[in-house]
């Protein structure tokens, strides 16, 4: 073909794109909704914001930067809209709403597998699959895996004593990781993989913050999922390491199942009941899928708050001080029922929650047929993808309070001036905004389980040692010096 040839066919390519793209940014019918010019044409304006949220932190900056240009409600691509009101939150989750998620989820998926409890789209499904499993997080669950807890724990206590006597400093965002590692491990499965020895021996840890870094770039295209893992060539690659564990697992606790097993407390025993029982639902594959996801779920989310959480802590030695006279003055306790009435412990951890950044996701919705009115009384067209970015709303300063970008346990105590009326109506505004674990019927399932193994660790981390600084403080990478509590007290 001649060059003359070969520019007309390019011209002809680039017309057709053209055209395509402006008509899909028409047609979603979403022109009314003001935004950045590109993102009406491309999610590659989204893509970007991912990137740059996911290396410099900026999320939350960067939205509020689009508020102050465009108002609450943004369109961020050619059929998304964002939006940053808080009280737009019930709208979107609320249980009476049955928003199927969009697409965005698809690469949070093994190749071939549709039936992962986070990325199921439609409601009524997801509330049958949901059903087979919710008894192993129900709470008379969670009393079965406190012992479990108690025994990582100790193992943990157990290092900071050793950093301590070594005066040493111990790198917290490696140890809380092995930490909370060990934790879902244990739970999941029965016995450790042995992270608090000082290990990962499959590389898990790094492999899910690669997963993390993908799925929040890829979630912004769905469609690249299919060029970068889910296709032909290469869902033929060999399983990994870590899926051939819980393969050999799940088939040798299936051989040994017993009906009395039932009882026996890890996340296994439940998913086998519930395999035993509706062996045409919950069949082998899907017990490995719900065992690895809660696996990958339970492990990564949790470390990353409790690395923050320890951030906090090392960086406010009163906070520090204020915890442990708390826990002291209640006589030490070491029982989740007890540990869950401690105020000031309950503010740390919320605090944390709600400033961490693990799951900084706009976790998206699809619009129903008939549109959705938003609060503001904008109304979106049907099959437009809508969602909330949690970092940006748990920072709200109308819900949170001015300092709503400062690590403040106070806040969700009683405050001097406060009566108990007006106390309820804020924390139920809180509450209620909050977007730490989602909300509503595609809310975390695993919520009670981290609150076990926080509650837990901080306690008795806390009664025990006194951790000071060293060095420049960084969230990923929090270095502190141990001191046992009683040295302390000398
Ligand atoms: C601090 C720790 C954690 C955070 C911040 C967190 C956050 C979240 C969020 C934001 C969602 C999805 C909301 C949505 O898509 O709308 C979710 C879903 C989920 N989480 Fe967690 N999570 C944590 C810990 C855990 C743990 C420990 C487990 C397991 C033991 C777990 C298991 C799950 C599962 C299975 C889902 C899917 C639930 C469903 O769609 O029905 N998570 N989590």
């Amino acid at each position: 073909m001649s060059w003359f040839q070969w520019t007309i066919i390019s011209l002809f390519v680039c017309i057709l794109l053209l055209a395509v793209t402006i008509y899909n940014s028409r047609k979603s019918g979403l022109s009314h909704i003001p935004g950045p010019f590109l993102a009406r044409y491309t999610d590659a304006w989204n893509l970007w914001l991912a990137w740059s949220t996911l290396h410099n932190g900026t999320g939350p900056s960067s939205y509020r930067k689009l508020q102050a240009k465009y108002g609450s409600v943004i369109r961020t691509g050619p059929n998304s809209v964002t939006v940053l009101d808080p009280s737009a939150v019930p709208t979107i989750y609320g249980v009476r709403s049955h928003l199927a998620k969009s697409p965005s989820y698809i690469p949070f998926r093994q190749p071939n597998v549709t039936t992962s409890l986070l990325s199921i789209p439609e409601e009524h499904v997801h509330a049958k699959y949901r059903k087979l499993v919710s008894n192993a997080y129900s709470m008379s669950s969670i009393k079965g895996y406190e012992p479990y807890v108690d025994q990582t724990v100790a193992r943990f206590v157990e290092v900071c004593r050793e950093h301590a006597e070594r005066k040493e400093p111990i790198n917290f965002s490696v140890w809380c990781h092995y930490y909370c590692f060990d934790v879902i491990s244990i739970l999941t499965f029965g016995y450790s993989l042995g992270f608090l020895e000082g290990k990962d021996s499959l590389g898990l840890i790094q492999r899910i913050k690669y997963f993390r870094d993908y799925t929040t770039l890829v979630s912004q295209m769905p469609w690249l999922h299919k060029i970068f893992s889910d296709n032909f060539l290469l869902r033929s690659r060999k399983r990994s390491a870590f899926m051939d564990l819980v393969r050999d697992r799940i088939r040798g606790r299936m051989q040994e199942f017993k009906e009395e097993d039932k009882e026996r407390p890890d996340f296994l025993s439940h998913l086998l009941a519930s395999h035993f029982q509706h062996p045409e639902t919950m069949t082998e594959q899907q017990v490995m899928i719900f065992a690895s996801g809660n696996f990958i779920a339970g492990g990564f989310s949790p470390a990353a708050t409790l690395n923050e959480l320890c951030y906090y802590l090392v960086t406010h030695p009163n906070s520090q001080d204020r915890l442990f006279a708390e826990v002291q003055q209640a006589g030490s306790p070491t029982t989740f029922d007890e540990l869950k009435n401690l105020p000031y412990l309950e503010g740390v951890i919320r605090e944390a929650y709600r400033l961490h950044s693990s799951t900084s996701g706009t976790f998206q919705r699809v619009t129903n047929p008939d549109g959705l009115v938003l609060p503001n009384g904008c109304s979106l067209p049907g099959s437009a993808y809508v969602g909330c970015p949690s970092a940006t709303i748990n920072r709200d300063t109308t819900i949170f309070g001015p300092d709503a970008y400062e690590y403040n346990p106070e806040r969700w105590l009683q405050g001097p001036n406060e009566n108990s009326d007006e106390y309820s109506e804020r924390r139920r505004a809180m509450d209620r905004a909050e977007l730490s674990f989602g909300q509503g019927s595609r809310s975390c399932i695993g919520k009670s389980v981290v609150a076990l193994e926080m509650f837990k660790v901080i306690a008795s981390l806390v009664s025990h040692f006194k951790f000071e600084l060293a060095g420049y403080p960084q969230k990923s990478e929090v270095k502190a010096f141990v001191h046992l509590r009683e040295d302390v007290k000398r």
